[in-house]
């Protein structure tokens, strides 16, 4: 029999479903040296957010198939490692929604009407009734960062307390902001007119630290911030000499940069409320997460697909093993095209062509959409719920399919219309598996995708290739390769580098400075 390993407390009916098929041990408070003794025993591990899965775990899991993330952050599994293992995740995307936006908007009116201290004081016997004079909401600006399914659920419940929404989300189309009656602002605006400020964005290179000293200086003296998303969006120090000294008028945290929190002044400080990682805690995210994600370790632990897998999709083995190749082109694409267009895309045009053009490749549609997505949601979005996500984000999908070959016996054309404009890109796979980026903008060019790229549009004229590789290498930025496409001598061109080192800041500004480049783009893969 199958055994799974439970390694944080989780609703007794996940157990239940468990034991269906498997002998089900729950060991909470583990060591990562006490998981790592046990783990080899196991074929599947369950946890919610207080387990670190790392990747000396995942190693020693030898026969472990899947990695069940009871909640929708997995910034607490080593995936990549899990994923080199072949070594399914899945989470609950959407299991504890509504239990994180009620605990963040809690949080509001807990700050705004000093409820935590007012029943502290008349706990002890006081009647201070001057002492604890409150602000309302209503009719206050409440900045949204992140227009996800916690943050869209604040926005829509903060309406209609009479607030007025400010959102931030470069991944979120005006129509869907228009929808949920909040206006889109850039974050300078968002920080600069908010009187309270939540956040719901995942943890990433860009959303660490997002607010810091800098940003807190922008800021109303009078903002309340609350953060139930992830520990290290803020600047933990730099928001505590901000309580401090009174720059700004007080928080509400769910999340700290280390959990459990640790020794900190945020415990000294009176505008402040802190609660132990509570977002998802209640009985109806509770049994929503866990009957979820035992589910989907139940179905792989007999064999069939889980439905929301982070990284590897839910698709039937037959299906999978013939598209496997290509699923990771049209990801690849995906993300490609959408940093060429810009976050915010409201099109994508998908043709498939050639040994493509058929209707099994569905699933590579789905997969181009995850990789257009990927910048915005990251581990989030999975070839489940991709679709959803696209159209709930008002992006429109058109499919075609062209049976017609060209140079390649399949490939994959996609086109998006976003911020930056409309974007198009083809690729196609080398008979060694290998990627091929063969078309960009129209442009016939022959590369495959690189860690860091850059991509111009210019006029097809002698020196404008040294003077781009001069520039670059006045920066210190190394060329791994180059090359240009045109369609007529003198004409409009495209060149694409693929770099070793990320473009330092200032730079794409300087390379569209230089006489006949028309646009640059950078491009991370
Ligand atoms: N406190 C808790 O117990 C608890 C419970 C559930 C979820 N969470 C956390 O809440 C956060 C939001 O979860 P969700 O389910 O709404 O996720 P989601 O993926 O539905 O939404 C996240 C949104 O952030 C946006 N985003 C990504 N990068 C951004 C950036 N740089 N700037 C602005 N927006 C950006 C995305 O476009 C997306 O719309 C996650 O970090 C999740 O782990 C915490
Ligand atoms: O397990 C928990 O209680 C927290 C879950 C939450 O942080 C999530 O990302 O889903």
């Amino acid at each position: 029999m199958a055994k799974v390993l439970v390694s944080d407390s989780i609703d007794p009916v996940g157990v239940e479903i468990l034991s269906q098929v498997a002998q089900v041990d729950v060991k909470t408070g583990l060591s990562a040296e006490e998981i790592i003794q046990i783990i080899p025993e196991y074929d599947a591990l369950m946890l919610r957010s207080s387990t670190r899965v790392t990747k000396e775990i995942v190693e020693a899991g030898s026969k472990l198939q899947i990695i069940g993330r009871a909640g929708v952050g997995v910034d607490n599994i080593d995936v990549p490692a899990a994923t080199r293992q072949g070594i399914i995740v899945v989470n609950s995307p959407e299991g504890n929604t509504i239990a994180a936006a009620e605990h963040a908007l809690a949080m509001m009116l807990s700050l705004s009407r000093h409820i935590p201290d007012a029943n502290q004081s008349v706990k002890a016997n006081k009647w201070e009734r001057n002492r604890f004079i409150g602000t309302e909401v209503y009719k206050k600006n409440l900045g949204v960062v992140g227009l996800g399914k916690i943050g869209s659920h604040v926005a829509k419940v903060a309406r209609s307390l009479g607030m007025k929404i400010l959102a931030y989300d470069p991944f979120i189309s005006k129509e869907r902001a228009d929808q949920l009656g909040c206006t889109l602002v850039d974050l300078e605006l968002l920080f600069a007119e908010s009187d309270f400020i939540t956040l719901h964005v995942p943890k990433t290179s860009e959303t660490q630290h997002l607010i810091g000293r800098e940003t807190l200086a922008k800021m109303k003296p009078t903002v309340r911030i609350i953060n139930c998303s992830r520990g290290g969006i803020i600047d933990e120090l730099a928001l505590i000499e901000a309580l401090e000294s009174g720059r700004i008028a007080g928080a509400a945290l769910d999340v700290f940069e280390q959990e459990p929190l640790g020794e900190s002044r945020l415990r000294e400080l009176s505008n402040v409320i802190l609660t132990p990682h509570l977002g998802a805690s209640t009985t109806e995210a509770q049994v929503g997460v866990a009957v979820d994600v035992a589910e989907q370790i139940r179905d792989v632990l007999l064999g069939l697909p889980a439905r929301s897998a982070v990284n590897i999709p839910g698709l039937t083995p037959d299906v999978m093993e013939k598209l496997r190749p290509y699923l990771q082109l049209a990801e690849t694409m995906g993300n490609l095209v959408s940093q060429l267009a810009g976050g915010r895309c409201d099109s994508l045009n998908v043709r498939l062509q050639g040994e493509l053009a058929t209707k099994d490749s569905q699933p590579l549609v789905v997969a181009a959409i995850k990789g257009l997505l990927s910048q915005a949601l990251r581990e989030r979005v999975n070839y489940v719920n991709a679709a959803i996500e696209a159209k709930e984000r008002g992006i429109r999908v058109i499919e075609t399919r062209d049976a017609s070959t060209r140079d390649y016996s399949g490939s994959i054309h996609l086109e998006a219309n976003g911020s930056m404009g409309t974007h198009s890109v083809t690729g196609a796979l080398l008979s060694t598996g290998e990627i091929r980026i063969t078309d960009l903008d129209e442009f016939p060019i022959n590369v495959p995708p690189s860690n860091h790229m850059l991509f111009t549009l210019h006029q097809d004229m002698p020196g404008i290739i040294g003077k781009i590789g001069a520039l670059l290498g006045s920066f210190n930025v190394n060329i791994a390769s180059m090359q240009v496409g045109r369609k007529i001598i003198r004409g409009d061109a495209v060149m694409a580098l693929s770099l070793d080192d990320p473009l330092p800041e200032g730079l794409l500004s300087e390379i569209t400075k230089v006489p006949g480049i028309r646009d640059a783009y950078t491009v991370k893969l």
